[in-house]
């Protein structure tokens, strides 16, 4: 049976996997199982399926909005351990949302990286806990199995200074208060799909949509970042499932001021009571809002594509001019009517939609006629997750200290 590295994301309200096997080449691999524990917060869902499609594993949970994310890892790590024969594996990769100043690339994960990036936790509060938790539970099962962390800020180490410097007194740039930006290992990913499917289109001016429960967009010139919506954590940008995005500062001030919230309970609101659930009161899940009628879900579902719309138009500013638009993630990857929606308010950049083919989920959804392109491409995280891994792999074991 061939080596394998296990692959690990944990997102906001997810927990994805996959098992790679390693297919000759230093950095080939192929996934023979990709599963995934979704709905964390709302209706957890756990599937896996094998690389033919099969499926090899099926559970709900019914009423299990209130599962913490460890129980659900624990669940799924217990799975793994009990059907991929893990005794082959080489390594594990994890997915990890904030490298901060100290990560330009992947590391290999030792306790003084794992400290390191214990400090960030505060920056991704959402997420950070979530990608720590499983290289603590897997080192204390199998001690010497490498284990690599990946991270999601890394892809937009190429945004000019301009584009990554807030602006506050320059002290606070100076101790790392800068952007970021997130989801760098699906920008990775789509950026290489585009330069396959249309290598004229990845050479120009794209925007990268990655609109799953964290949303953001990312400006691509020539498949690297040149801006990006996200900034210092994860909640700036687009408004998402759960997270406000971009907000007046002084609104935070007022909720502190007036209302008397402490930085905790701010905290909160803006992670977790805002976005697409504050302003529907309903859900943050896309799919409930658009199942439903009410006036305040059809507002929060108006409100981001409004804010979506506004967030690409920006980026296309940055770009100097737009020639493509690349939607992913499960909102872009599976909301035929978000897309529409979208791009009729992208019109004026010069994009036609062609709503059958829209409709129908194929690659191009433009028009022939349109001016600018526009495109869906599935991400896979975890296919980049695997490649880095190997790499980094590859590379401690010569020494070197790995490209990214
Ligand atoms: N068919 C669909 N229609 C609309 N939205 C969907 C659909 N499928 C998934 N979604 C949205 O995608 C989100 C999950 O996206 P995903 O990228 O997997 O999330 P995560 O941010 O946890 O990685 C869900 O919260 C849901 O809002
Ligand atoms: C950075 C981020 O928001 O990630 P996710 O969309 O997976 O929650
Ligand atoms: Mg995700």
């Amino acid at each position: 049976m061939p080596d394998a590295v296990l692959t690990l994301n944990a997102g906001s309200s997810s927990l994805k996997f996959a098992l790679h096997e390693i297919a000759g080449a230093a950095e080939a691999s192929r996934a023979v199982v990709r599963g995934a524990i979704e709905g964390i917060g709302t209706a957890p869902h756990f599937l896996a399926h094998d690389a033919a499609g099969a499926m090899l594993e099926e559970r709900r949970w019914p009423d299990g909005a209130a599962l913490p994310h460890e129980a659900l890892l624990d669940t799924l790590l217990a799975w793994v351990e009990a059907h991929l024969c893990t005794e082959r594996l080489v390594a594990v990769g994890h997915r990890v949302v904030h490298g901060g100043d100290l990560h330009a690339g992947p590391a290999l994960v030792t306790p003084v990286v794992l400290a390191g990036l214990e400090t960030l936790s505060p920056l991704a509060p959402l997420h950070q806990p979530h990608n720590l938790a499983p290289m603590r539970a897997i080192a204390a099962l199998r001690p010497g199995l490498p284990q690599v962390a990946c991270f999601d800020t890394a892809f937009h180490r190429t945004m000019p200074a301009v584009a990554a410097r807030l602006p506050l007194p320059r002290r606070f740039a100076e101790e790392g208060v800068r952007r970021y930006g997130f989801h760098g290992l699906s920008y990775e990913y789509i950026a290489e799909r585009l330069r396959e499917a249309a290598p004229d289109l990845a050479a120009g001016r794209v925007v990268a949509a990655h609109l799953g429960n964290g949303a953001s967009l990312c400006a691509l010139r020539d498949g690297r970042s040149l801006d990006t919506t996200m900034g210092f954590t994860a909640l700036d940008g687009l408004m998402m499932g759960t997270r406000s995005g971009s907000l007046d500062p002084g609104a935070v001030l007022h909720l502190q001021q007036r209302h008397g919230l402490s930085a905790a309970q701010v905290e909160h609101l803006l992670y977790h009571e805002s976005g697409l659930r504050g302003v529907s009161g309903l859900s943050g899940d896309m799919r409930d809002l658009l199942a439903s009628d009410t006036a305040a879900a059809r507002e929060a579902v108006e409100l981001f594509v409004f804010r979506l719309a506004r967030e690409a138009s920006a980026l296309a500013a940055s770009l100097g001019g737009l020639d493509g638009i690349v939607f992913t993630a499960g909102i872009g990857e599976h909301a035929p009517a978000i897309r529409a929606a979208a791009c009729e308010r992208l019109a004026w950049l010069g994009l036609v939609l062609d709503p059958a083919a829209n409709a129908r989920g194929e690659m191009v959804i433009s028009a022939p006629s349109s001016r600018v392109r526009a495109l869906v491409i599935p991400t896979n995280e975890e296919a980049m997750i695997a490649r880095h891994t190997l790499r980094t792999l590859a590379a401690s074991r010569q020494g070197e200290p790995a490209s990214a």
